[in-house]
């Protein structure tokens, strides 16, 4: 593992690691939150997915975590959202696609499939990677995320529920198969047969008989993205006849930026060290 800093932090350690990923076939990048009590024992963990456009830097720079993650015990970390480098293939002028837009599934088509395996990297490769080097109890995880990364950690809670035992989102995106801004990438990283992207679609992993206890999402009013890509009525329209506790909150004033996010992250720390105790 290659260190890129390490800074103390709340009595604790933010750091910023580099590996060699064997899914995304490039060096990847994340940042890892140790808070003070990991020195003494193994900690829960919760996994951040950041949105479109971002790296592990965005939440760590403006998302004002580390003191409340100090306080409760929360390892925290932050993947990368895609694969990068310039072997890696992307689309320079389009902000929905390739790097910093990975979306959190294995693409099969070519030529993004190559490196775009960050499905596999966030569920496999990266917890077997960081559990080998920080004090986690991965028997107690859980899984948030912003917009894009909303959607990847709904998905993946969905699809492994035995695994995660919180699950929270900023903005998430809900339904990607039909959003303005997700739909074209899934083509290009799943193909044209939609029956394929359904397993990366909260709202039709719902329908089809996925199920994860609860969630919290909260949401802004003020959110320019709202109408056409997030739309967090359609999962609340999923999960009407199902078992899915969700509680979702709308705010006023609130837009799509790390203001909004810092400003209920507390709120949802708190959420996953419930479920996480
Ligand atoms: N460049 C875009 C705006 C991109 C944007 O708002 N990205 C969000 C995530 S959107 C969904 O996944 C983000 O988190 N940005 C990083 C930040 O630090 O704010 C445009 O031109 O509209």
């Amino acid at each position: 593992m290659n260190i890129i800093s390490q800074t103390t932090a709340f009595g604790g350690m933010q750091g910023v690691f580099t590996h060699e990923s064997d899914a995304c076939k490039c060096d990847m990048t994340f940042a890892v939150f140790v808070p003070p009590k990991a020195i003494k024992e193994p900690c829960p963990v919760v996994w951040y997915l950041s949105g479109l456009t971002c790296t592990h830097a965005n939440v760590m720079e403006k998302g004002e975590y580390r003191r409340m993650a100090a306080e409760l015990g929360l390892i925290v970390i932050c993947p990368d959202t895609s694969p990068r480098g310039n072997d890696v293939p992307d689309e320079l002028t389009n902000w929905q696609m390739g790097q910093g837009a990975g979306f959190y599934l294995d693409a099969t088509e070519r030529p993004w499939s190559e490196n775009y395996q960050t499905y596999t990297y966030i569920t496999e490769e990266l917890p077997a990677y960081v559990s080998q080097h920080f004090r986690m109890d991965m028997s107690r995880q859980g899984i948030f995320g912003h917009s894009m990364g909303g959607h990847g950690a709904m998905t993946i809670a969905l699809r492994n529920p035995d695994r995660f035992k919180s699950c929270s989102a900023f903005a998430p995106i809900v339904e990607p198969s039909t959003a303005d801004w997700s739909a074209p990438a899934f083509e290009k990283y799943l193909g044209s047969d939609r029956a394929t992207w359904r397993k990366y679609d909260a709202c039709a992993l719902v329908s089809d008989g996925a199920r994860f206890p609860e969630f919290l999402i909260d949401q802004g009013k003020a959110d320019g993205f709202l109408e056409s890509g997030l739309r967090p009525w359609l999962f609340e329209e999923a999960v009407k006849d199902t078992d899915i506790k969700l509680t979702l909150r709308l705010h006023e004033r609130y837009d799509h930026s790390y203001y909004f996010i810092s400003t209920f992250m507390d709120d949802h720390l708190k959420w996953h060290a419930e479920r996480l105790a």
